[in-house]
């Protein structure tokens, strides 16, 4: 202390303030203390950290979500005293009468069914920490945002033990948890514009029993899909890659996208779709995105066709050819007489340059679609769906085997699927079959009396039997008897099966024939189960044997063949909800032959392959309560659907019409202007042409003149003359110079004016 207050004396001065020396004694003990105590501090987290096992759950992966909705569902909410509510749904969506039980609205009622209802869910505020007790453990949970830049989110759990046993038993009882949540629904991902697949919507699971589709294709294709998931050792035993694609083409409005939401209810997948028409879709991040997908998932690409028209679009000229197609997409190179200038080299080139800026944005190309298909970023064992509306656009590089495997045509509805889709529509009063409730692949089909169905006491997840003959039968049977409709292969049932086409079917049996026929082509070159060939005839029974047998049996179905209505049970109406049967927007319940008789007086009415699937249903709910009134009026309304599409027809004619007129009209504006024009600029050139001449004229007269005064100076005078010729009016421009003319060079000037106006 001494030696400090002999150094501050000087400062002071001398003074010797002993407050200011008691001030920086304060000071300094005070830094002192706070050092060491902070010291001590950090100290002590770092011991105490020590013996925290702290796991990290990034927002783009899965965990995070298990984890939230676990967090979401946890009681220490209600007494905690710092939380953060949220509607935003990470979780699977569910809101299910029980999340509403003791909720009541603003009016104090309950909450009904159908009634929109927000959820509000608790979660962990950010940077905070919560503590949670868990199976004998204190867990320290922390949402905080990434350090990386990125912004997203990062969950932390802490928690003191020896090893991860406890965090591992965590992660696994919230993905049970939000499995089973998501149990009755299916989540879909869509491919945003960095990339990433974005958790989108949780949707119900669409029963198959839904979808109205000719007998046997929804069969096939579950069978089909089932098989492959089933089939990964036998892929990967041949080194061949362990995916499968399926196209399904045809008119709008027939169930194409419906299926494949029915179908990933079914095998408990979810949906990642990609539109190839966004605008940000190129080769790379579509390669990304494939790179992207979980293992076992369907791969939904829409309006496959949309790529390509993208592709044609930028040129014309495009043949549709890979090759074409692909160079659309490289800059176009701007050609030697662009680059000369000129007026219509300039348009080239502005035309060129908007390409470029197209080309820049979009640089998808078929090859690399081709290559985000099956190159080696993609994924295995995802099943690809591919929809498109224009079939004829496609590649046939896209469409081969080994890309789409299998293709699906779905065309307007047929007489059968009216009586189906008629049927589906109105509960009746008679109770479900004993396979109702599964999928209608279990159900069976007309003629199948011995179907062996998939037990309806079904995993939640598809679980893999590779001894599993019986499906391995089924699949075989498709592939034998299909492919023997174009190379017979496999002995006397198989061509029996392959003749029945040919006897007179109706135009929708004819066309699932060819559906399943081209489907199972496809089939024969991929599928595994090549071992049970012998099996095929012995296994009548089989999914495969009904969709050998339905063209048949959906001819059967047709009026002609007396098979509609009460006697047809190839469809069988779903199980009435008591609640739906009792609410007043449905249908009274019909009796079994009420209702079929509805249905045949419905399907009578609808002309088959006219309408789409889509517009029956419209149709049909406008009348969703009165099953009488949606038969007795469906003819009147094929009558009026067939004349405002005729009138929509006429008048899309005649707009088109009009706006062909008008194009060639604006065409011919265009081709006078120009040809004015070039008149203009040829009138141009003569008239420089004129002017020249007349300049040489000027220097003439003016040697003429000089000449002139010569002569002048001689007793006789003399007269010279210059005439032009007009060569476009005819008009001669004639100038006389006389000798005696003292004519100036300006006179000269004001006539060569006068000259020029009168070209203008
Ligand atoms: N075969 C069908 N069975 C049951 N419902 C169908 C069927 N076809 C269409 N629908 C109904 O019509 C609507 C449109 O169907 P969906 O979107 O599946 O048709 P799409 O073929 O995918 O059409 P697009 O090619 O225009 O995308 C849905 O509400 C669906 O319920």
């Amino acid at each position: 202390m001494d030696t400090l207050k002999s150094l501050v004396q000087p400062i002071l001065g001398g003074a010797g303030s002993s407050s200011m020396v008691d001030g920086m004694k304060l000071v300094v003990l005070g830094g002192t203390v706070e050092t060491a105590r902070r010291v001590s501090s950090s100290a002590w987290s770092h011991f105490v950290n020590s013996f925290f096992l702290t796991a990290h759950f990034s927002e783009e992966d899965y965990p995070y979500d298990w984890l939230m909705l676990w967090l979401s569902r946890r009681p220490e909410w209600q007494r905690s005293r710092e939380f953060e509510t949220t509607t935003r749904t990470t979780t699977p969506g569910t809101i299910s009468k029980d999340d509403h039980e003791d909720e009541q609205d603003e009016n104090g009622s309950d909450w009904v069914p159908g009634k929109a209802k927000t959820r509000v869910v608790f979660q962990p505020t950010f940077d905070s920490t919560h503590t949670i007790y868990y199976k004998g453990h204190w867990l320290r949970v922390k949402r905080s945002h990434k350090t990386d830049g990125s912004g997203s989110e990062v969950l932390s759990i802490s928690v003191v033990a020896r090893n991860n046993t406890i965090l591992k038993s965590l992660v696994l009882e919230a993905k049970r948890a939000y499995e089973a949540e998501s149990i009755h629904r299916i989540q879909i991902y869509f491919a945003d514009s960095y990339g990433s697949w974005r958790w989108t919507d949780s949707r119900h699971k669409r029963p198959l029993t839904s979808i109205v589709l000719e007998p046997g294709v929804k069969e096939m294709l579950v069978d089909d899909t089932k098989d492959f998931l089933r089939s990964e050792a036998w892929y990967a035993d041949r080194g061949i890659p362990f995916r499968r694609g399926y196209l399904l083409h045809g008119v709008p409005g027939s169930g194409k996208s419906s299926l494949i939401h029915a179908l990933a209810g079914e095998l408990q997948l979810d949906v990642y779709v990609i539109s190839l028409s966004s605008s940000w879709i190129s080769d790379s991040m579509l390669q990304t995105l494939m790179g992207r997908v979980p293992a076992r998932c369907i791969l939904l690409l829409e309006d496959l066709d949309a790529a390509f028209t993208r592709s044609t679009s930028r040129d014309e000229e495009s043949t549709g050819s890979p090759e074409t197609r692909t160079s659309t997409v490289a800059p176009a190179p701007i050609s030697s007489s662009s680059r000369r200038g000129g007026r219509s080299s300039r348009r080239t080139r502005s035309a060129r340059t908007d390409q470029d800026k197209l080309n820049d944005v979009n640089t998808l190309s078929l090859s690399g679609l081709l290559n985000a298909l099956d190159g080696v970023a993609a994924a295995e064992g995802r099943i690809l769906f591919a929809t498109t509306n224009h079939l004829e656009r496609l590649d046939p590089a896209l469409s081969r085997p080994g890309r789409m495997d299998v293709w699906v045509e779905f065309k307007n509805a047929s007489k059968w699927q009216a009586e189906a889709l008629f049927r589906h529509f109105f509960p009746c009063t008679e109770g479900p079959a004993p396979w109702q409730g599964a999928t209608e692949a279990d159900a069976p089909l007309p003629g199948d009396d011995a179907h062996c169905a998939i037990s309806d006491d079904r995993p939640p997840k598809v679980e893999l039997d590779e001894d599993d003959e019986e499906l391995n039968a089924i699949i075989l049977g498709d592939i034998e008897v299909c492919t023997l409709g174009e190379a017979p292969r496999s002995g006397e049932a198989a061509s029996q099966a392959l003749q029945e086409p040919s006897s007179p079917t109706s135009s929708s049996a004819s066309s699932l024939w060819t559906t399943l026929t081209r489907t199972s082509s496809w089939i024969s070159t991929a599928s595994p189960p090549l071992n049970l060939a012998p099996s095929l005839p012995s296994s009548p029974s089989s999914p495969a044997t009904n969709a050998q047998q339905s063209p048949t049996n959906a001819s059967d179905q047709t009026p002609a063949s007396g098979q509609f209505g009460a006697s047809n049970t190839s469809y069988i109406a779903p199980p009435v909800d008591e609640a739906i049967a009792k609410a007043r927007h449905s249908a009274r319940p019909l009796d079994p032959p009420s209702l079929a008789r509805l249905a045949k007086q419905f399907a009578d009415a609808i002309p088959e392959g006219e309408f789409s699937v889509a517009a029956l249903q419209g149709y049909l709910l406008k009348h969703k309560s009165q099953p009488d009134a949606a038969a007795e009026g469906a003819a009147a309304w094929a009558v009026s659907e067939r004349e405002m599409r005729e009138r929509l027809r006429k008048e899309k004619e005649a707009r088109e019409q009009k706006a062909k007129l008008e194009r060639e009209r604006r065409k011919k504006e265009a081709a006078r202007k120009e040809a004015e024009k070039t008149e203009l600029e040829k009138k141009q050139l003569e008239l420089d042409k004129v002017k020249q001449e007349l300049e040489a004229a000027k220097g003439q007269t003016g040697t003429t003149n000089e000449t002139a005064t010569a002569i002048a100076s001689q007793p006789k005078d003399a007269t010279v003359t210059d005439a032009k010729e007009d060569s476009d009016n005819g008009e001669k421009v004639e100038k006389e110079n006389t000798s005696d003319d003292d004519s100036s060079d300006e006179d000269e000037d004001s006539e060569d004016g006068d000259a020029i106006n009168g070209w203008d």
